[in-house]
């Protein structure tokens, strides 16, 4: 039975390593993201944010301890894999097919009905502006287009808490002001948004809290502002340089 603690996501103690590889390895990892925030997850290349991620969304399991969505223990389970959708980095459509038979796809697979389908692919073409595309396959569109179908996939079912990794990566300022105003109206309307990126200033608009990951280990976390005045910097791209350091890492 799911426990109403008012927690979107909690981790607790977790451990996890990737079988023969050394370079990440969580242990008795702790993380909470209350319901309703638009939390950001930050670290340099291989700190282990996209591994946290597919943790957090059981597209692979921890080792020890415990992950829970809206107190639902992730895994192989129905009701938690309801609750959240996941904007991946890497696209997750079928290039073969249009924005309209890709959503029709995914849409099936989240359980949605034929008409539920019709109605929710009608308005997110619609506000994600694909409607003249609707019909074109998606292998051929630009990268902005393919950013916005990857994230009408993700919400297609009106998920409770949208995962995203790096949602504007390689996208223009029209395609990021798109999906930052869609993603600031779906939380506006109680979806708690969880999501990484590199591009730190865009963060600072978007987020309300953010929690820093390096080599496997939680090293700044809580409400965006309070992080900034208790290690004295004025943005995220000064913090994130004080904590990491400036050695390249891949
Ligand atoms: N399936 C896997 N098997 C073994 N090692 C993996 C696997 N996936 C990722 N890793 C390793 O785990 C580490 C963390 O990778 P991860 O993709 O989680 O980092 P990241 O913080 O998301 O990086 P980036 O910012 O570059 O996307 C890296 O050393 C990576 O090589």
């Amino acid at each position: 039975m799911a426990i109403n603690n008012g927690l979107a996501v909690a981790i607790e103690n977790m451990g996890f390593r990737y079988p023969g590889n050394e370079k990440i390895s969580y242990s008795g990892l702790n993380l909470n993201i209350t319901k309703g925030e638009r939390f950001g997850l930050f670290g340099p290349n291989g700190a282990g944010k996209t591994t946290l991620m597919n943790l957090m969304t059981g597209v692979i399991l921890a080792d020890s301890g415990s992950i829970t969505l809206l107190g639902e223990q992730v895994g192989r389970n129905k009701k938690a894999n309801s609750l959240f959708g996941f904007v991946p980095q890497d696209f997750s459509f079928y290039y073969e097919l249009s924005p309209v038979e890709n959503l029709e796809f995914f849409g099936a697979w989240a359980g949605l009905n034929k008409l539920q389908i019709q109605q929710r692919t009608d308005e997110l073409l619609q506000i994600l502006s694909l409607e003249d595309v609707r019909h074109k396959a998606v292998g051929k569109f630009s990268g902005g287009m393919k950013r916005r179908v990857n994230l009408a996939i993700g919400v297609m079912h009106n998920p409770q808490i949208l995962f995203l990794d790096e949602p504007t990566v390689g996208v223009d300022v029209h395609t990021r002001h798109a999906i930052l105003d869609y993603l600031q109206t779906l939380n506006n309307a109680g979806t708690t948004l969880i999501y990484t990126s590199h591009q730190l200033s865009e963060a600072e608009d978007l987020c309300t809290h953010i929690a820093f990951v390096d080599k496997g280990k939680i090293i700044a976390e809580g409400d965006i502002d309070d992080v900034l005045t208790a290690h004295r910097h004025e943005t995220l791209e000064e913090l994130f340089i004080n904590l990491t350091g400036k050695a390249l890492r891949d």
